[in-house]
């Protein structure tokens, strides 16, 4: 699984305790990546000390993790609400503004996340920064890549399509898409960016959340950072 700049321990503290704040008879938003993965492990013990969690994965990781720690699931399609999601950021600024996608899967996670009615991120501080500056990932129409490249082009960035890393060729999403990588620079104003990308014909969702966020969970070296937007 990939993995970035933090500590385990740090990604772990932080997704434990956000894993805390599920009860019993919830329906939980299972993200996708490596902290998360945390938290869905710690809901599985949960699970096999008795507690009735039913989760909705955000992926085909996600799914897969959750079946092996013994979290019964239920499909996307087949839930209109989630009571709390979980789900890890590739960065994040003070008004929890997000880029997420590092792991191709923002698609389903920002429905999953955006159901929830209380969505936390799990993070841990090399994610955090004053003003959002990764590449912003598009998950696009395979047909329409050369299309959205160049509107992101008259956006002001520039579009890179992601590469496998043990396949030859491009990665594919969960949905049969591909992924344009954005760099953008410093994103000024992250809600007109991602209004600017909904509206690009061909792209069926970027990475860029805004104002999806209820808190953050930032784990340090001795605990968690809580965060409000
Ligand atoms: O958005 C994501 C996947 O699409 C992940 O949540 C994001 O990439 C963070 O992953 P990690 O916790 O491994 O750093």
């Amino acid at each position: 699984m990939k993995t970035t700049g933090g500590t385990d321990d740090q990604k772990r503290r932080a997704a434990e305790r956000a894993a805390e704040l599920v009860s019993s008879g919830a329906t939980v938003g299972l993200g996708t990546g490596s902290t998360a993965a945390f938290a869905i492990r710690a809901l599985g013990r949960a699970v096999a000390d008795g507690a009735d969690v039913r989760g909705v994965a955000t992926s085909f990781a996600s799914r897969e993790l959750a079946r092996e720690v013994g979290i019964p699931l239920v499909s996307l399609d087949e839930v209109s609400t989630v009571d709390v999601a979980i789900d890890g950021a590739d960065q994040l600024d003070a008004d929890l503004n997000l880029i997420k996608g590092g792991g191709a899967a923002h698609a389903r996670e920002k429905i999953v996340d955006a159901m929830a009615d209380r969505f936390v991120v799990v993070a841990d501080p090399s994610k955090v920064t004053e003003t959002l500056d990764r590449t912003v990932p598009l998950e696009v129409l395979p047909d329409a890549r050369t299309a959205v490249a160049a509107r992101v082009e008259t956006l002001g960035g520039e579009a890179t399509l992601r590469r496998a890393d043990r396949k030859d060729g491009p990665v594919v999403t969960d949905n049969g898409n591909l992924v344009l990588d954005c760099a953008f620079g410093a994103v000024a104003d992250p809600a007109s960016l991602a209004t600017d990308l909904s509206a690009t014909p061909g792209v069926v969702e970027h990475g860029l959340f805004v104002g999806v966020a209820d808190e953050a969970y930032v784990g340090t070296d001795d605990g968690v950072d809580v965060r409000r937007p």
